[in-house]
């Protein structure tokens, strides 16, 4: 049954609620887990642990940082992600080898999201969503473009995919050449507000589009991905605090003269 809410704990995804999910980007369990205590004091809505950033030898460990996290935020939700090369991240591992990693993860009992690519074999990418759904965890479902922005309708129609696919959120990140591209993301996540059940999210990366990460709530994308100082996982995020500023006045209804 398709959800257009997706709750975990306090937090609401949906088209009227845009979320700053912080990710966290270290080498180690030990530093991710420093770096994930530092990164809350900002107060993200959601934290995401790039487990693909972690060096091979602490992928056995990586379940620590998210209970120590959990341990200190219990609020805080927690979003397990391992990008794979293809799409812009680190990851070496293939579909099969990353769902091992999150049911594994998983076992921990903190893990409130996960993000399954695209890309991934189709049986894999079915049986991730069936097992982590049935498991209570919030399926998101992305697609990444490093290189360019598809046409506005090859973007709606992953956004239907990844809802046709059963998962709980559909996301994806682009790279814009022109204004045009930007525009066209904004165009993509309009359509996405009239034919999509499920939340999204729509990323326009890049200076050029860091107009979508605020523009987000506008066009009904649920999270908008800020950074700490200088730690960013893809080009163009904003500081936590400065975007939080950004949106407050962009929602603010009494702040009109
Ligand atoms: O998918 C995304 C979005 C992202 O690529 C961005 O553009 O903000 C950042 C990644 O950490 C995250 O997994």
């Amino acid at each position: 049954m398709k959800k257009s809410t997706v709750t975990i704990k306090n937090l609401k995804l949906n088209k009227e609620n845009t979320n700053i999910c912080v990710p966290v980007l270290e080498k180690t369990v030990v530093e991710a887990i420093k770096e994930g205590k530092q990164a809350g004091i900002a107060q993200p809505d959601l934290m995401e642990i790039r487990l693909d950033l972690l060096e091979e030898n602490q992928l056995g460990n990586a379940q620590d940082i998210f209970i120590a996290l959990r341990g200190h935020m219990p609020y805080l939700p927690l979003l397990a992600t391992y990008r794979s090369q293809g799409e812009g991240g680190n990851g070496k591992m293939d579909a099969k080898g990353v769902f091992g990693l999150y049911r594994a993860i998983d076992a921990s009992g903190c893990v409130d999201m996960v993000d399954l690519e695209m890309s991934w074999d189709p049986a894999i990418l079915q049986e991730g969503l069936e097992h982590f759904t049935q498991k209570g965890v919030a399926t998101l479902v992305s697609y990444h473009n490093f290189d360019g922005t598809p046409t506005v309708e090859e973007m709606v129609n992953q956004f239907i995919q990844g809802e046709q696919m059963g998962a709980d959120l559909v996301k994806i990140a682009v790279m814009p050449q022109s204004p045009k591209d930007v525009a066209g993301l904004f165009a993509a996540c309009a359509n996405a507000w009239d034919v999509l059940t499920i939340p999204y999210v729509g990323i326009s990366m890049g200076d050029l589009g860091k107009i979508t990460r605020i523009g987000a709530s506008t066009f009904g994308s649920c999270m908008t991905f800020a950074a700490e100082k200088n730690k960013t996982s893809a080009p163009g995020q904003i500081e936590t605090t400065k975007l939080r500023r950004v949106l407050e006045i962009l929602n603010d209804e009494d702040d009109t003269p």
